[in-house]
């Protein structure tokens, strides 16, 4: 249906701005963060991650990433502190992986790209009624981004990985219920933090990106098994 966007040549990021012209905006994600140039504003305080009671649902394809939702009928896991003004719900995270070797992460620092980013999303649900609204709002998300880098296994993602192949074609969603995102955490919590957007159209500039400092350490193998098995099109129709 109609022209999709995509990472191609002909439908990649600079083509973006024809059917989404925010791309040109004044706050577009992701950025190269430079520590050096960062400025320390001594008004922000540590962020909060509640997360205990998080209820995960399903894990999903949705042919740019795979997404594990999360139930967000209530406050029960929210992130607050840092730039937030209010606790923001947990609403879903998802991955940006690389191919075969090559860098995935969207942010990078000094100009250096990780293998591959989380980001964990969350909405503004005390200012707007739905993530509908508050996705299109200057002040309605709030995604934590966190840093994979290459080494030892992690001993927490297979959970993850070992599920992307029920999701292996676009489309494809599957229960995943007990996962806590807390177990994806690095040790510290010291954080970048800028107003930008969605990285993906519609390219909302509506997110306050929370960017940990400290990667977390994962595995050529987890991340490579990752990447092959997001296969960006649907089921092979007969
Ligand atoms: N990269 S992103 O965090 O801007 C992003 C998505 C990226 C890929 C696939 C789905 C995404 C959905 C998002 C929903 C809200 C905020 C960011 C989102
Ligand atoms: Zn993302």
């Amino acid at each position: 249906t109609g022209h999709h966007w995509g990472y191609g040549k002909e439908d990649g990021p600079s083509a973006w701005h024809r059917q989404y012209p925010v791309a040109k905006g004044n706050r577009q994600s992701p950025i190269d963060i430079i520590p050096n140039e960062a400025r320390r504003d001594s008004t922000l305080g540590p962020i909060f991650l509640k997360y205990d009671q998080c209820r995960s649902l399903n894990i999903a394809n949705n042919g740019h990433s795979v997404v594990v939702e999360f139930d967000d009928s209530d406050d029960r896991s929210v992130v607050l502190g840092g730039p937030l003004d209010n606790p923001y719900r947990l609403k879903q995270f998802h991955f940006h992986w690389g191919g075969k070797g090559c860098e995935g992460s969207e942010h990078t620092v000094a100009g250096v790209g990780y293998a591959s980013e989380l980001h964990v999303v969350h909405w503004n649900a005390v200012k707007y009624k739905t993530y509908n609204d508050a996705a299109a709002a200057p002040d309605g998300l709030a995604v934590l981004g966190i840093f994979l880098e290459l080494g030892d296994d992690h001993r927490w993602l297979h959970m993850i990985t070992d599920a992307l192949y029920m999701v292996k074609f676009k489309g494809s969603a599957t229960d995943f219920k007990g996962f806590n995102p807390k177990c994806l955490l690095p040790s510290s919590l010291h954080y970048w933090t800028y107003l930008g957007s969605l990285t993906t159209p519609p390219l909302h500039e509506s997110v306050t990106w929370i960017v940990l400092k400290e990667p977390i350490v994962v595995s050529e193998k987890q991340v490579s098994a990752a990447a092959l098995n997001i296969i960006h099109k649907t089921f092979p129709t007969v």
